[in-house]
């Protein structure tokens, strides 16, 4: 017997596309989440892609995921347009300590979520590099990247997390999860009707 979460899961994979400003913490956080250890990473160029079965005890335990990590450098931004495109999920990874290029994050966050392709894609921050001192809080992240101003078919959720030790990154993929389920289950519905 499984209910509508663990059905969802049995038959496919969600594609999550991870974006977010180089140095934030994208390929750290996809390493932890594949093998539940920290792994020492390089600044991408392109592109890495994992399929990563999620683990933690919550909501998305079990559920298969196909994640594809965009290097954040601005030269490649041209590429998280069509690495975003009909994608389940996406989660945005923000170092919590750049302070000074929050609003650059900003602007590259609101320029993915108002794209026709992503209207009502869930979206998960990532407030990355909790560990650090004078990492801002999760209230100071949502204002300065202006989360209220998004798109108002986005659903998200801002999660603290240390990817380093793989705090937050399991209670954030719940979340993203249950998000992606209401969204689904909505989508049905709305077909259903006359
Ligand atoms: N202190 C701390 N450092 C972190 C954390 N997460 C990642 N880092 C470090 O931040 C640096 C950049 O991490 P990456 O995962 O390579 O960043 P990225 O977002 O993939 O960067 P690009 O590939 O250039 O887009 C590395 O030195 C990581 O070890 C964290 O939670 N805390
Ligand atoms: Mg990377």
């Amino acid at each position: 017997m499984g209910n509508s979460f663990t059905n969802l899961g049995a038959f496919q994979s969600l594609h999550i596309v991870m974006l977010g400003l180089d140095s934030a913490g994208k390929t750290t956080v996809l390493y932890r989440l594949k093998f539940n250890e920290f792994v020492n990473t390089v600044p991408t160029i392109g592109f890495n892609t994992e399929k990563i079965r999620l683990g933690g005890a919550g909501a998305s335990r079990g559920i298969s995921c196909h994640f594809w990590d965009v290097g954040g450098q601005e030269k490649l931004r041209p590429l998280w347009k069509p690495y975003s495109r009909c994608t389940d999920g996406i989660v945005y990874v923000v170092d919590s300590v750049d302070a000074e290029r929050l609003e650059e994050a900003r602007t590259e966050l609101h320029k993915i979520t108002r794209s026709v392709e992503n209207q009502g894609t869930p979206l998960l921050v990532i407030a990355n590099k909790q560990d650090l001192p004078r990492a801002l809080d999760v209230g100071e992240i949502e204002k300065q990247l202006a989360l209220s101003e998004l798109p108002p078919s986005t659903p998200f959720h801002v999660q603290p997390s240390c990817a380093i030790i793989g705090e937050g990154l399991e209670e954030g993929m719940d979340k993203l999860y249950e998000m992606i389920v209401k969204r689904r289950k909505s989508l049905k519905q709305k077909k259903k009707r006359p």
